[in-house]
């Protein structure tokens, strides 16, 4: 589909179907839903989506991971009217941080910090992610929020595979995605019957 298309249908989770297929291998994730991000419309739609199941919630931040949950993120809290917090890969930001190692989809560990002057006890927080494949990133976030006696009122992510992580997540935490049920199964794998008519 042409990047910058909108169909007359715009059926449940359409915009799935802009998501590029990785051609470049393992060390990559496996499909790349920036692409939906070109189409205004499409982002429009998915972040529709992943604020719906929170609309009664009350939410006083979103705080987006680096580096694809901070475009999320901060659309996400541009339409709740919040303000968005920058979980940041370590090394980056320029102030006092609370630090948390993990393990992502790679198997490398990696390590995550956010600021000191933010996250307090009462502080409600929605955390967004492009995406949760072994749940370790999101998991590491989660920590960093709850170490710092905020809540997570829940998770939002493009998709939240059925990994073990993914699983936890799912069973712990209100969660949002924009997966069609019929669609998780191609997830799962790695592989959109999308892709087999993609051209970019
Ligand atoms: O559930 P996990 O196995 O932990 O994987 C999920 C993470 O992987 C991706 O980020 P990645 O670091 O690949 O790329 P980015 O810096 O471009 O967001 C994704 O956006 C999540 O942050
Ligand atoms: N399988 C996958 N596809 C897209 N993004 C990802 N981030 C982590 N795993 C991913």
């Amino acid at each position: 589909m042409d990047a910058l298309a909108v169909p007359a249908d715009r059926h449940k989770g359409w915009y799935l179907s802009l998501m590029a297929p990785n051609t470049k291998g393992p060390t990559f994730a496996w499909l790349d839903p920036s692409r939906l991000y070109c189409n205004y419309q499409a982002l429009t739609d998915c972040v529709k989506d992943l604020v719906s199941p929170f609309h009664s919630d009350t939410i006083d931040l979103v705080a987006g991971i680096d580096a694809m949950g901070f475009i999320l993120g901060a659309s996400v809290a541009t339409t709740l009217g919040k303000g968005f917090l920058a979980i940041r890969k370590a090394g980056h930001l320029c102030v006092a941080t609370q630090n948390q190692s993990y393990t992502d989809y790679t198997g490398r560990e990696k390590t995550m910090e956010v600021r000191l002057d933010v996250l307090k006890p009462g502080v409600r927080v929605l955390l967004v992610d492009q995406w949760i494949e072994t749940g370790g990133t999101m998991k590491a976030a989660i920590q960093l929020v709850e170490r710092l006696g905020a809540t997570v009122v829940g998770v939002a992510a493009v998709a939240i595979e059925n990994t073990e992580g993914g699983k936890w997540i799912k069973e712990n935490y209100k969660f949002s995605h924009c997966i069609p049920e019929e669609l998780q199964s191609q997830i799962d794998r790695k592989y959109m019957d999308s892709f087999k008519s993609f051209s970019s």
